[in-house]
């Protein structure tokens, strides 16, 4: 198995072509569900946010505010940091579970939804192959605007504030173009698809744990019959 980071830019379309991989039934892990999943309450996350931030992040059903905490981090940088210290660890261990998951059914690769791949580069050394999903500046303003409710101001701010999507493009293997139509990114999807499930890239891992396995299993063996009296 290998591993395939993809990314791209804010509301560039990573979640949408992540579900074209979904339906094409590749092994897909979307950081953005966990996420959601571990501040959820009764989890270790969800205490500490609250205890870090205060009641006012919470909504009245218990769930956190991911808009208002969300808004309050967009413009306090030592605030996200706080944040991503609560929940980054615990989202890193969602992940190797749902990874190791897709290893143990056999999968090829492994898709990794990591929104900022680039900019913390923390993961990008395990990841073989990375994509981006691409949109040009107007198309991706225009789906911010619309799917978030923000004036063209707020959105340029945030588009702003991430890595520009052209350098995004230049250091990553595969490039998607969300630009256009869903059927043209889909059929861009599918014929990566094709392109990685044809590699030959999941075998030196496979072969290393079957070897491994195999190396346990002699060991076994061989203590079985030291130990183990010999028939008379
Ligand atoms: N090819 C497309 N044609 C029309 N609308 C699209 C297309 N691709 C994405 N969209 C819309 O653009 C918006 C952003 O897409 P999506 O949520 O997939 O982006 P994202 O990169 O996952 O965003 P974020 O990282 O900000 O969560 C959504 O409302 C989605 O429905």
């Amino acid at each position: 198995m290998f591993l395939v980071g993809l990314t791209g830019g804010i509301a560039s379309g990573k979640s949408s072509v992540l579900q074209i991989f979904q339906q094409l039934g590749c092994a897909v892990v979307d950081v953005d569900v966990i996420a959601r999943h571990v501040i959820q309450p009764g989890y270790p996350a969800h205490q500490r946010i609250v205890e870090a931030f205060g009641t006012e992040v919470l909504l009245e059903n218990g769930d956190i505010n991911r808009k208002v905490l969300g808004d309050l981090i967009f413009k306090q940088p030592d605030q996200r940091q706080l944040l991503n210290a609560i929940t980054h660890p615990e989202i890193r261990k969602e992940m190797i579970k749902e990874t190791f998951k897709y290893f143990l059914q056999g999968h090829r690769y492994v898709i990794l939804d990591i929104p900022l791949l680039f900019e913390t580069r923390k993961l990008l050394k395990y990841m073989k192959r990375t994509i981006v999903v691409y949109c040009n500046r107007d198309t991706q303003l225009a789906r911010l605007m619309k799917r978030n409710g923000l004036s063209l101001e707020d959105a340029e701010a945030r588009v702003q504030a991430q890595l520009p999507l052209k350098d995004k493009v230049r250091m990553a293997s595969h490039v998607l173009d969300n630009s256009g139509e869903w059927s043209n990114t889909r059929r861009q999807a599918i014929l990566l698809h094709i392109q990685l499930e044809r590699s030959l890239e999941y075998l030196p891992l496979r072969l290393g744990v079957l070897v491994g396995l195999a190396g346990i299993a002699s060991l076994l063996y061989l203590l079985a019959r030291c130990l183990l009296p010999s028939p008379p």
